[in-house]
């Protein structure tokens, strides 16, 4: 077999393994560099793959290519130097045809009613924050207005969200012209995060020492500035500008609608990663299930780096709440809430940060005037908030995450072909639990754990329903697995 048909077989196989989107995400970009007798050299474009890939998928490779040829001893990934793109900026032409109509206009225009954003365009962003900000007026932006709390500093870090944060500070702190992974994409249910971290990002990289160029937008705010351009003849104008920036930050991306619009989207999308310029854009879902998007904009959007985020656990939610509470201390020393609300309120209310922040905002009213709160009051102020929004969404990596930790065997000794008893068992308890805990398919979850075919999955669950029916101790270790998996 040849290098490259080698690297293109284990590619395939990795694929059957990790499954389409996993393989998307992380090793669409990976390349063979170099090969001798007993060395494979991989390639990718940035550290933060190349991390990413060493830390969580490196013995996975090289047991794949051990496979295919026994004699190799290593594999290692490499930093290729940054990737510029071979096509030409475009040159795009406005078309008219279908220009957003009034209605996504009309909700962005809601929207930003809502948010209280009066900002004109053109005007520098910087001029909508409070003087506290005090980000430094170094280049002409336009877009929605940031909001100086959504900031690093104020945003907890924890196993839900640590690796989009980690990619979203490498880009805020790479500057100008420093390309990362390129578009980053976050994504996650509502309320986890999103807007802070990219508002942070764009904070963050307007205060560089660089000072970058920093478009932040909501996808709606586009399609209410493209189709304004358009009426009013100034579209040139506003590409122009779009044209000369180094950062483009879009949030919402799922709400991104209309033919021309996408179109000019598109466009922008292309110059702007064509000429490795940083692009971070962030949605509800996955881009591979942004279906109402122009298939070009989505493969654009898919040929970066995708990463999801998931709700906070109890020790963020109780640190969001305290750095909270620390802001609102500093306009009014005079405010507190006790420690064992605090944590009454983080343990109750699961839902989501956007459930957390109303709860800390109407506990903070409310001891206004009724100083001596008890948890049972707050349970009744409280109660609507309690369990709110969507049941949080389990996912097959927690599962395996969890019971390998507790099983004390690795994530990929969960998914590889070993058939130990020490790694079989803990397997098929991951299995049963990815079956009962989640609404994927036999298929789907075979996939997910090695490539494996449907029917060992079936027999997997059915042997471990089994087992519990009359082993009380293994039954209450699968309860306590659940327990953990849900936090
Ligand atoms: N890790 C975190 N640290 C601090 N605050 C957080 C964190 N996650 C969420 N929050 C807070 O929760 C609230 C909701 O977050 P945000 O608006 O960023 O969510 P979102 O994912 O953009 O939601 P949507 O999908 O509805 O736009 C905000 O007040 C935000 O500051």
């Amino acid at each position: 077999m040849t290098q490259s048909a080698l690297f293109d077989r284990v590619s395939a196989l990795l694929k059957a393994q990790v499954g389409p989107d996993v393989f998307a995400s992380w090793f669409g970009r990976l390349k063979l560099h170099s090969m001798s007798k007993s060395v494979v050299r991989l390639s990718v474009p940035t550290t933060f793959l190349k991390s990413w890939i060493n830390n969580r998928y490196l013995d996975q490779i090289t047991t794949l290519f051990q496979q295919e040829d026994a004699e190799i001893l290593k594999v290692e990934i490499v930093v290729r130097s940054a990737m510029r793109g071979t096509r030409a900026p475009i040159e795009a032409e406005l078309t008219v045809g279908d220009a957003a109509t009034s209605a996504p206009a009309a909700t962005a225009a809601r929207r930003n009613a809502a948010q209280g954003l009066g900002q004109s365009i053109g005007q520098q962003a910087t001029a909508a924050l409070p003087a506290a900000a005090k980000l430094p007026v170094a280049t002409p932006l336009f877009g929605s207005p940031l909001d100086p709390r959504y900031s690093f500093a104020s945003f907890v870090e924890g196993s839900s969200n640590r690796v989009a944060l980690a990619a979203a500070k490498t880009i805020a702190e790479a500057g100008a012209g420093a390309v990362r992974f390129n578009p980053l994409f976050i994504h996650s249910s509502v309320g986890l995060g999103k807007t802070h971290l990219l508002q942070a990002i764009a904070i963050a990289a307007i205060q560089s020492p660089r000072a970058s160029r920093v478009v932040y937008l909501t996808a709606e705010y586009f399609m209410w500035r493209f189709a304004t351009a358009i009426r009013d003849n100034d579209a040139l104008s506003l590409k122009e500008t779009l044209r000369n920036i180094d950062l483009l930050v879009i949030d919402d991306m799922q709400f991104l609608q209309g033919k021309s619009i996408q179109h000019e989207f598109c466009h922008l999308l292309n110059m702007l990663l064509d000429s490795a310029k940083q692009v971070v854009v962030a949605a509800d879902r996955a881009p591979w299930e942004l279906e109402s998007l122009d298939p070009r904009v989505r493969s654009r959007l898919q040929g970066g780096v995708a990463i999801e985020m998931d709700g906070p656990d109890y020790e963020m939610r109780l640190e969001i709440l305290k750095r909270r509470l620390d802001v609102a201390r500093e306009e009014d020393p005079s405010l507190d809430i006790p420690a064992d609300i605090l944590s009454h309120v983080a343990r109750s209310i699961t839902a989501s940060g956007r459930e957390l922040e109303g709860a800390f905002n109407q506990l903070l009213f409310r001891m206004s005037f009724e100083p001596q709160l008890s948890i049972e009051r707050v349970d009744e102020l409280l109660g609507h908030l309690v369990n709110a929004g969507e049941p949080r969404r389990v996912r097959i990596e927690d599962i395996q995450r969890v019971v390998a930790k507790h099983y004390n065997v690795s994530r990929q000794e969960l998914v590889s072909n070993r058939r130990t008893r020490v790694i079989v068992k803990p397997r098929q308890i991951a299995m049963y639990l990815a079956k009962t805990l989640t609404p994927r398919s036999f298929p789907e979850i075979g996939r997910r754990f090695g490539g494996r075919d449907h029917t060992t999955v079936l027999h997997a669950v059915r042997k471990i329903e089994d087992l519990i029916s009359g082993d009380t101790k293994l039954s209450h270790e699968i309860e306590l697995l659940k327990r953990l998996i849900n936090e």
